[in-house]
């Protein structure tokens, strides 16, 4: 039985523009280390929780980096949900191949896009695969696609720390680190424990924590309300040792944008929550680029 998950999908639902592309799985782990020499920092974004906003903050993140004027790539591997597509806007693109390899789709401010909801036939067909096969997946993604010369990876991920993760720490050479995403309830906080143990038992560097959903700008008074309690995204980064990167508000603003297919960085540059993807890709740039200095 083949292990190229690509082709264990029904034939006749195949991808049509990339059946040229028949990757060799002996030399993938060369592939890897040749596509992925180009990529200056490889960051994967964790959640130890589902639905805390990681899509969100991977594709705004991704739009920052690149507002600052790097060249930025976006890697989903959230097989089973995947978002980012939608989040920058460029769901219903399909990804092309040459002889050389796939070609990521062109998003916002030149972002390289690969998702898996690219290949999808239907919007509602459901990516039914074990663990091996996603690891197969990832391999490809990494391997098979033309990322050309990026300064950034970011790898958004799975919610939790399983086959995803786990493949991802494996196979991507030099990973920079993770970044983890929470919201400030206790139920995130374990979760995020989780995730930087994880990091640990993978030897993994922690770039930090980004707290969502942190808090509502009223608009009558704008001012900030701490619906799920001031401070607790500081404290846990304390008592984990971890760097706080930034705190990013609640939005009714950000949902809508997702759910229309927009942007929200792009639509809302001035909106506090742009702003503070800015100062977070700011930090993230000055740690990940004065340690390789
Ligand atoms: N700061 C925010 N303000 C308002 N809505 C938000 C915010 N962050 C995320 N959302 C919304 O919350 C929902 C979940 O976001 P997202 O898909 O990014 O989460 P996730 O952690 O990646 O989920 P999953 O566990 O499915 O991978 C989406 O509808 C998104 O628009």
């Amino acid at each position: 039985m083949s292990s190229n998950p690509f082709r264990l999908q029904q034939p006749q639902r195949q991808p049509r523009d990339l059946r040229k592309v028949q990757p060799q799985i002996q030399g993938a782990d060369l592939k890897i280390q040749m596509r992925m020499k180009n990529v200056k920092y490889k960051i994967a974004v964790l959640s130890g929780k589902g639905g805390v906003g990681k899509s969100f903050v991977s594709s705004n993140l991704s739009m920052a980096l690149a507002a600052a004027g790097k060249k930025v790539g976006i890697v989903d591997v959230d097989f089973h949900g995947p978002s980012v597509p939608k989040m920058l806007g460029v769901r219903g693109q399909v990804l092309t191949a040459d002889d050389e390899g796939i070609i990521p789709v062109n998003g916002p401010f030149g972002i390289k896009v690969v998702s898996i909801d690219f290949l999808l036939p239907k919007d509602d067909t459901p990516v039914v695969w074990r663990g091996a096969i996603k690891h197969t997946a990832i391999k490809q993604f990494l391997g098979d696609v033309k990322w050309g010369e990026l300064d950034y990876l970011i790898i958004d991920m799975p919610p939790g720390t399983g086959d995803e993760a786990l493949s991802v720490a494996q196979l991507v050479p030099n990973l920079t680190g993770f970044i983890i995403v929470t919201i400030p309830s206790e139920v995130s906080t374990l979760a995020v424990s989780k995730s930087v143990n994880f990091a640990k038992t993978v030897n993994a560097k922690i770039l930090g924590v980004i707290e969502n959903m942190s808090y509502f700008i009223c608009p009558a008074d704008n001012k900030p309300y701490y619906i799920f309690g001031e401070g607790k995204g500081k404290r846990m980064a304390e008592d984990m040792g971890v760097e706080l990167l930034g705190q990013v508000p609640l939005d009714p603003k950000i949902a809508e944008a997702n759910d229309l297919g927009e942007p929200f960085f792009l639509k809302y540059p001035d909106s506090p929550a742009s702003k503070e993807f800015l100062s977070i890709a700011d930090k993230v740039m000055k740690i990940v680029e004065s340690n390789t200095k």
